[in-house]
């Protein structure tokens, strides 16, 4: 049986997948259900207006956004949800992601967007993660536990200096 999916992760192309692909894999690591697909605001807005509004009754928690260029996705889908979005700017060619940086951080008031760094999915599945731990006490558990484990990394590969 597959669960219902709680986070959606859209992005405006599949040619974002490579990057967005880091959402999703945090989000099986803490055996959170996710969906992912391609939505455009540009390219298909109608569709993306019934993904928005659709997100909550269906049962999504958190929606998890990527688009590069002139990226208007994230924040058009926050406009129609009130659930909330994640935004990832996606690194292109050309301007290294600094386009679609700005166009998705630069909301105006009333409509938030949580933006994370470019090319930064894994970092919005574990923002996914915390906003759903903050009211599931085993998500927040498994976040603990992530974190001890950098802790543990970091110290072992302050222990491996001296050994160079
Ligand atoms: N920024 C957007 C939107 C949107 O914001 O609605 N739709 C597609 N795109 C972006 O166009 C780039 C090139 O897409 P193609 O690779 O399909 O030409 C992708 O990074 C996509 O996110």
């Amino acid at each position: 049986m597959t669960s219902t999916p709680v986070v959606g992760i859209i992005m405006g192309s599949d040619s974002d997948w490579p990057t967005m692909k880091d959402a999703a894999d945090v989000l099986t690591e803490f055996a959170i259900p996710y969906e992912a697909q391609v939505v455009s605001a540009h390219r298909m807005p109608e569709d993306m207006i019934s993904y928005g509004k659709q997100a909550a009754s269906r049962g999504l928690r958190v929606i998890i956004a990527g688009a590069g260029g002139a990226a208007h996705l994230p924040g058009m889908v926050a406009a129609v949800t009130p659930l909330p979005v994640i935004g990832v700017p996606v690194p292109l060619k050309y301007l290294d992601g600094m386009d679609s940086l700005l166009s998705i951080v630069q909301m105006p008031g009333g409509v938030p967007v949580a933006t994370v760094s470019i090319g930064g999915a894994k970092n919005a599945g574990l923002l996914a993660a915390r906003i759903l731990g903050a009211s599931d006490e085993t998500i927040r558990g498994q976040l603990a536990d992530y974190q001890e484990g950098l802790r543990e990394v970091a110290i072992e590969k302050g222990r491996n200096l001296g050994k160079r």
